[in-house]
């Protein structure tokens, strides 16, 4: 406890006020003043360690430096940032004129409307109505049929038979085509290629996630990963989301992590975020605090062998 430097014999024989106050002669302001320097220094120390701990923590904390790329409110035309590629693409086959030369990563709001992005979410909610996981991740490939139901997957395709053209229009799979299309036009123009020389590859599928703890490792969403190491064929990796960050869902947000900085990017129902697949691209998705978050993954590959078709209405 501070004190104004007298002892209690100093206070003795000192008048007293009414109240007990002690009374302001010259003998005790300069004590007094003592004590008011003293609590504007704790004053201003406290707010420079308020300060601190703000700025700190709006750098994201002991993760170091993070830059958000891509704001929830902010409608980007189109945002790229090149980064140099990894050697990772030199261990496979190379397509000239597709395989990453230039690599790097981009953000646009304005290639997939957010009416698309609402009807494209609606068909992940259809879908994903018949199953989901235990888990808090939960996968829709209109592709293979894979569906999440408890702790597995299901084939959807297989399970429904013809019944599935009672869950799927054929205007959902016109519309999940045109989506497609627009995204892979956007990454040849974005790196320099083909739109022709790209195919769609697998796993392409819708994510719902939300707060529910991880019951099996496929629940496991949230650990930081390279594209190509984890699903092999993928050399253009693309994300188009279909929530909003903080309306529809906290937490969720896309990390990209570079030593002694991390890139977010703040999901938003029709923010396409696309990027070379390699570990020039390492990137994690943090936990769903609360809501649910939907996104689709496009992935593409410049090997036709490792091609897959737009899923079609039979
Ligand atoms: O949903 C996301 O934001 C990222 C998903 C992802 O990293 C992946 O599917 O590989
Ligand atoms: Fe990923």
């Amino acid at each position: 406890m501070p004190t104004d430097g007298r002892s209690p014999a100093d206070l003795a024989g000192t008048p007293r006020l009414p109240g007990n106050r002690v009374r302001s002669t010259k003998s005790v302001r300069a004590p007094r003043e003592v004590q008011r320097k003293w609590l504007r220094t704790s004053v201003l120390g406290a707010c420079a360690v308020l300060a601190g701990l703000l700025l700190w923590s709006s750098m994201g904390g002991d993760d170091g430096v993070t830059e958000v790329l891509a704001h929830r409110g902010e409608i980007l035309p189109g945002r790229f940032i090149e980064v140099p590629c990894s050697e990772d693409y030199d261990s496979h086959r190379r397509f000239e004129g597709c395989s990453p030369r230039k690599c790097g990563r981009g953000i646009t709001d304005t290639v997939i409307t957010r009416d698309e992005a609402q009807r494209i979410r609606s068909i992940a909610e259809k879908g994903l109505s018949l199953g989901g996981s235990d888990g808090g991740a939960s996968i829709l490939d209109l592709h293979s049929g894979a569906l999440s139901v408890g702790k597995h997957f299901v084939n959807l395709y297989r399970y429904f038979g013809d019944k599935i053209q009672t869950v799927f229009s054929e205007e959902d799979f016109r519309l999940y085509r045109d989506v497609r299309q627009k995204v892979q036009l956007t990454i040849a123009q974005a790196f320099g290629i083909s739109a022709s020389s790209l195919y769609l590859t697998k796993p392409t599928f819708f994510s719902r996630i939300n707060s529910t703890e991880a019951r099996t490792a496929h629940d496991e969403y949230w650990h930081a990963h390279v594209d190509k190491v984890t699903y092999g064929s993928f050399d253009y990796t693309s994300l188009l989301y279909l929530s909003d960050y903080l309306d529809d869902f906290s937490g969720g947000r896309f990390v990209f992590m570079e030593e002694g900085a991390n890139r977010t990017v703040e999901p938003r129902a029709g923010r396409v975020s696309f990027f070379t697949s390699g570990s020039e691209n390492l990137h994690r998705v943090e936990k769903v605090q609360w809501g649910t978050r939907y996104a689709v993954t496009i992935a593409f590959t410049c090997n036709p062998d490792h091609g897959i078709a737009d899923p079609v209405f039979t």
